[in-house]
């Protein structure tokens, strides 16, 4: 197995709750991202984030990106665990939000104008470009770049303008192989770029979330002793995965792997029973 601790928290959920009109959507939801350690590596944190459809998840990424506030409980972000604040966490949705009127640079430009003075915002722009592979198209605008590259330059901007921690919302939906496969050397190079970045990914797309991630929560509905279900989906114990100590994190050939696709198997009836 790969050597790995895990050090500090990044990511704090404690018992958040939230009810839209007297309607319990989540409830006493605790969970956590710690920095991962592995030696002689950048290595980030990858978070696999399932659940039905209509369960709960863009709830509590809004809640985690710290856009609506929960009813009950706390999250707190980054190595000074302070609470969440709007602007902390970058959420890339389906819909991008990348401004049409103004080409891809000044995108970037924006969004790092908002965490620094001018010319450190211009050099890390420069720095996102060439990493992302988008130097190229940087005098384009949004209607003029191909889906991978509105994809990318959504991740960039994120990162550029929120401090380490980013929510995808289904990076992978309506995407061809290729693009598949692009998405995800993305992730992989956030991953890689700085120990702190830390990736929660939303999606449908069980196999290919898994093999990227190291850790996996899945919102569910739990029982009472008599069977009843309870009110608002979770995130029991039972459904928080640290893939890193079953083995199943980091092995870029994961998907080929017998025991791999069992566990994917195992974990799509959980989604279905939940
Ligand atoms: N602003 C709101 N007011 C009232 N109800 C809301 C609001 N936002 C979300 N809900 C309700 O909360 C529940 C969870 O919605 P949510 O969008 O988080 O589901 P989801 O798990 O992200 O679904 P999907 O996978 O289909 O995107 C739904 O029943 C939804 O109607």
């Amino acid at each position: 197995m790969t050597p790995y601790v895990h050090k500090e928290p990044l990511l704090t959920l404690d018992n958040v709750s939230m009810s839209y009109n007297g309607e319990v959507v989540l409830r006493d939801i605790s969970a956590q991202v710690c920095d991962v350690v592995r030696p002689h590596m950048t290595q980030g944190q990858v978070v696999g984030f399932y659940g039905r459809s209509g369960i709960g998840k863009s709830v509590l990424c809004r809640i985690i990106a710290g856009l609506t506030p929960p009813a009950a409980g706390t999250v707190k972000v980054g190595q000074e665990q302070r609470p969440v604040r709007a602007g902390d966490v970058g959420l890339v949705q389906q819909r991008y939000p990348l401004f049409n009127h103004r080409t891809l640079a000044d995108n970037l430009l924006l969004a790092a104008s908002r965490q620094h003075d001018p010319d450190r915002a211009q050099r890390e722009v420069a720095a996102f470009l060439d990493r992302f592979r988008l130097t190229p198209h940087r005098q384009k605008y949004p209607a003029q770049l191909s889906g991978g590259q509105r994809q990318r330059a959504a991740i960039a901007q994120q990162l550029l303008c929120s401090d380490h921690l980013i929510l995808l919302d289904e990076p992978f939906s309506g995407l061809d192989v290729a693009m598949i496969d692009e998405v995800k050397k993305i992730i992989l190079e956030v991953t890689t770029m700085d120990e702190l970045n830390t990736v929660v990914i939303v999606s449908h797309d069980i196999a290919t979330t898994t093999a990227l991630s190291d850790t996996l929560w899945l919102l569910g509905y739990e029982r009472d002793a008599a069977g009843q279900v309870l009110p608002g989906a979770t995130i029991s114990k039972d459904h928080q995965y640290d893939l890193a100590g079953m083995g199943l994190a980091w092995h870029p050939q994961v998907e080929a792997e017998p025991e791999f696709n069992r566990f994917v198997e195992e974990l799509k009836n959980e989604i279905r029973a939940v």
